[in-house]
């Protein structure tokens, strides 16, 4: 009789490509001396409400959930039927899941107090990115943010717990709905990506230690906005395309950042006169990439200082965002310093 020996990937990793997500959390797991397993269990979460907001996202064309909900959010921007979809969704999930003990999310006006007494983890989370992007079937997103609260587990939930600079992150990513549906994430070590095998209904690993190239080709801004871009973004626009460099720009910040952490690039949505601070949300939106950017050898600023040391000041701020490969966004800082003092 023959026996033998399992020859395992070559790889060294404790891990390899198609890891389930929940075994690669459990493995990872390892690198927090004292886990008690419940970040683990609100990924898993997490991943639980991405699976049935990407059902509802494939099949929006189908049902009557396509289209405006009638209703503006706090950012008095127009709430798509599916934004609330994925707001409910969400938000259902981490309170079910008994982690969380509170939630700042874009479609909520105010922080939500889940009157969780053994919640030690909030949330701040964009349900779905990319809102105008839903009706014509291109990739949008979800963002999500987890900070551990400052204040004892089952005490009222204060403003320390909610207004924490993204250094204080313990864990961010993103789904992104795309062709494929991935989930990026990093609990501050190392960024990995996994891909939505539908028929299984598994996240399995598919980008294991993601780096991004320090330098890149690609820009993605909005150019509709240019009449107000001050001349700093202009004069690296024009470098950008002196070089011969390709613009590229979805109009779903998930999407955009996705692909340039791959390929190689930089996202700007600068201050504007229509968005003086500029339109991405530092909570939601912002620290979240950033924290990915930094895990991932990339860079995350407003033009002036990293993302993660802004201090939050209202839920719902906005801040300028230059994020991407570093040599692109040092460069591009350099430009915006240089003309610091012009007003146009
Ligand atoms: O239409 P604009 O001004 O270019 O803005 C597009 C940006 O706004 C956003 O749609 C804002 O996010 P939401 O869709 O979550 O509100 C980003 O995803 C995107 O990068
Ligand atoms: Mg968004
Ligand atoms: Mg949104």
């Amino acid at each position: 009789m023959k026996i033998l020996p399992y020859q395992p990937d070559q790889s060294g990793l404790a891990y390899s490509v198609g890891t389930t997500l929940d075994r690669f959390i459990k493995l990872k797991q390892s690198d927090f001396p004292f886990a008690s397993g419940e970040l683990s269990q609100l990924l898993r979460d997490i991943a639980l409400a991405s699976k049935i907001v990407n059902r509802e996202t494939n099949r929006a064309g189908l049902s009557n959930i396509g289209g405006a909900f009638g209703q503006t959010n706090v950012q008095g921007e127009e709430q798509q039927k599916l934004d609330v979809i994925a707001n409910i969704r969400f938000i259902r999930a981490l309170s079910k899941g008994g982690e969380v003990c509170a939630i700042v999310s874009e479609e909520e006006d105010a922080v939500i107090d889940l009157q969780n007494k053994s919640g030690k983890y909030v949330v701040a989370i964009d349900p779905l990115d990319g809102s105008s992007n839903i009706d014509v079937n291109i990739s949008i997103g979800t963002i999500f943010s987890i900070y551990r609260r400052k204040t004892p587990i089952g005490s009222p939930i204060q403003e320390e717990d909610i207004m924490q600079p993204g250094t204080e992150q313990v864990a961010s990513g993103y789904v992104l709905y795309g062709s494929s549906t991935m989930l990026v994430y990093t609990t501050g070590f190392g960024v990995n990506g996994f891909t939505y095998e539908h028929s299984l209904g598994e996240f399995f690993l598919s980008h294991p230690s993601i780096q991004a190239p320090k330098n890149g080709t690609i820009y993605s801004i909005n150019e509709g906005t240019q009449e107000e871009w001050n001349s700093g973004i202009k004069e690296y626009i024009d470098a950008c395309k002196s070089a011969n460099f390709s613009a590229r720009y979805i109009g779903s910040l998930v999407a955009d950042f996705h692909r340039n952490l791959l390929k190689g690039g930089i996202y700007l949505y600068p201050a504007t006169q229509k968005n003086p601070n500029g339109k991405l949300r530092l909570m939601y939106e912002a620290n979240a990439l950033a924290f990915i950017a930094e895990q991932a050898g990339a860079i995350a600023t407003d033009g002036t200082k990293r993302i993660l040391e802004i201090q939050p000041t209202s839920l719902h701020q906005r801040t300028p965002l230059f994020i991407g490969s570093e040599i692109m966004v040092t460069e591009a800082v350099e430009h915006l310093k240089k003309h610091q003092f012009s007003i146009k």
